[in-house]
Formats: structure tokens, C-alpha cells, sequence
């Protein structure tokens, strides 16, 4: 699906108003140390480094305590939000309504998770091409290795072996254009049930371009995540 000769703006706005209960650290994990700075600096420095990109949000909760030390009100195109909300999915809509006016309904909108450190610019760059200017947007993924058990019972018993053809695991940034991507999160049924943004312009009938991603981009969620992040960004390559 095509359209379009508008030239869009690209912008990167970054979910980071969780609480990373799995992480089960003393605070939110987007402000842990990961490879000598916050995790959450990481991504925006990806964005910031990316030429592509007009500017990026980033989207606390209105309590947070912690977001003017890691991002200083006077760093270069960046503006921080804080209008987070109870779901990513709430959160990512509340940035969107707030953004209202102040980007193009055709400009494109990266939405990237906040605890995803190992983005790079090279990867931003990937995900551009690799949508062009398809309507329906697109995301970074990876390409499922490994078989898949569907579990069941308890204790745990591997009731079947799902194909694993055709699966592949969503990363970010994914990207849509504003109005697309408001316009599916505003209709979308169930904000716990929309883990991303892909799948709620899926279901507007859309099919968002899967563009391959690296694993360096590994999101962070369990606390065993954390080396293997460090481990990707002292190894330097940028994926
Ligand atoms: N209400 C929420 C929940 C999540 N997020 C963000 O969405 C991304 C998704 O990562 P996830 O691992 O789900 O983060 P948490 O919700 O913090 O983790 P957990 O589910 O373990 O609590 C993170 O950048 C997180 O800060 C958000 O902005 N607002
Ligand atoms: C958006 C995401 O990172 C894509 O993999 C993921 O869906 C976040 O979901 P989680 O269930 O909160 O980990």
C-alpha cells in the first residue's frame, strides 16, 4: 500500500512511564545504569545522533522525579512529556493527543521503547528505507529461531509445536504516520491488550512493512536482560 506526496517529518517519541515491575528494581528500569549511562539515554541518544530524525519526545509520568537529571530541559531536540498513562498504550495516546497540531497528520511517528538501549542510527536508517512511503508503516522485528512450544497444564507440559514459519518477534521503533497511528490507538478495544502499536493499526485492517532488526535492540525487561545489553554496547557494532 502506497500513498502520498507530501514529504513527511520523522519524529521519535519514547513511552517511558513504566514502572518495569519485572525488572523488580528499586525504581523504574528506563533509569538504571546500563553500559555507564541511564537506558533511557541511550535510546534518545540514538535518536538525537540520527540526521533523519526532526525531534524527539519522550513521555514521563506527571510524578516522575527522575526525567530532569538524565535529560537536562536545555539538551538539543529533545522535549520531554509528562502526560504518561496506567498502559503503554495510554501512554503513547496521550503523547499523540498532545501532539496534536504541533506535528504534521502525515508526518511519521517512531515510537520507541524507553528500555530498548542498543537502538542506533543505523537502525532508524533501516526502518526509514525499509517503509518508505508505504501507508501502512512498519517495525523492526526478528525472524523467530528458535521451535516454539505451545504450554499448557500444570505443572508446564509442551502440548504442541507451533510452525515457526512466518513468526517473527516485534522490536521498535515502529513507525506510522501520526494520523494512522492516532487514529488506531483512539479505536483500539483494549488498552491491556495492545502490547504495540503495530497491532493496533493491524487492526484497522492494515499490514505495517516487518523490516529486520538486530539483537542488539533487545528490549529490557528481566534482570539478566541488563548484561546482555551491556554486552551489545561494548561490542560496538551498530546493527
Ligand atoms: N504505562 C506505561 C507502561 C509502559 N511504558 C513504557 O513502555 C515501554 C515498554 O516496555 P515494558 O518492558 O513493558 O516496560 P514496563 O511497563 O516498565 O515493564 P513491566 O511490564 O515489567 O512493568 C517502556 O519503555 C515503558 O517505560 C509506558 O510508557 N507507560
Ligand atoms: C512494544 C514491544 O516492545 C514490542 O516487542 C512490546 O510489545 C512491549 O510489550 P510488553 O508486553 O510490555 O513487554
Amino acid at each position: 500500500m502506497t500513498s502520498s506526496t507530501h514529504t513527511p517529518r520523522y519524529y521519535a517519541l519514547l513511552p517511558a512511564a513504566g514502572v518495569g515491575a519485572r525488572m523488580a528494581a528499586d525504581g523504574p528500569k528506563q533509569y538504571l545504569t546500563v553500559g555507564g549511562k541511564p537506558m533511557l539515554r541511550h535510546a534518545v541518544d540514538a535518536f538525537r545522533a540520527s540526521e533523519l530524525v526532526a525531534h524527539t519526545y519522550v513521555v514521563v509520568s506527571a510524578a516522575d522525579g527522575q526525567i530532569d537529571a538524565v535529560l537536562p530541559p536545555e539538551l538539543d531536540g529533545v522535549t520531554v512529556l509528562r502526560c504518561g498513562g496506567a498502559t503503554r498504550m495510554d501512554t503513547v495516546l496521550n503523547a499523540l493527543r498532545a501532539l496534536r497540531g504541533v506535528v504534521g497528520e502525515g508526518d511519521m511517528i517512531m515510537v520507541h521503547d524507553a528500555a530498548r538501549p542498543g537502538l542506533t542510527p543505523a537502525l532508524i536508517a533501516r526502518l526509514i528505507e525499509g517503509v518508505g512511503d508505504d501507508a501502512a508503516g512498519g517495525l523492526l522485528a526478528l525472524p523467530v529461531v528458535d521451535t516454539v512450544k505451545r504450554a499448557a497444564g500444570s505443572p508446564l507440559l509442551s502440548a504442541a509445536t507451533v510452525p515457526r514459519a512466518g513468526l517473527w518477534l516485534a522490536q521498535t521503533p515502529q513507525m506510522f504516520s501520526y494520523a494512522l497511528l492516532l487514529r488506531a490507538l483512539a479505536g483500539a478495544p483494549d488498552a491491556n491488550a495492545i502490547t504495540d502499536d503495530a497491532s493496533a493499526v493491524e487492526m484497522l485492517g492494515y499490514a505495517p512493512r516487518l523490516i529486520e532488526g538486530h539483537p542488539r535492540n533487545l528490549k529490557v525487561t528481566l534482570p539478566a536482560d541488563i548484561r546482555i545489553a551491556e554486552m551489545y554496547l561494548a561490542a560496538g557494532e551498530q546493527g
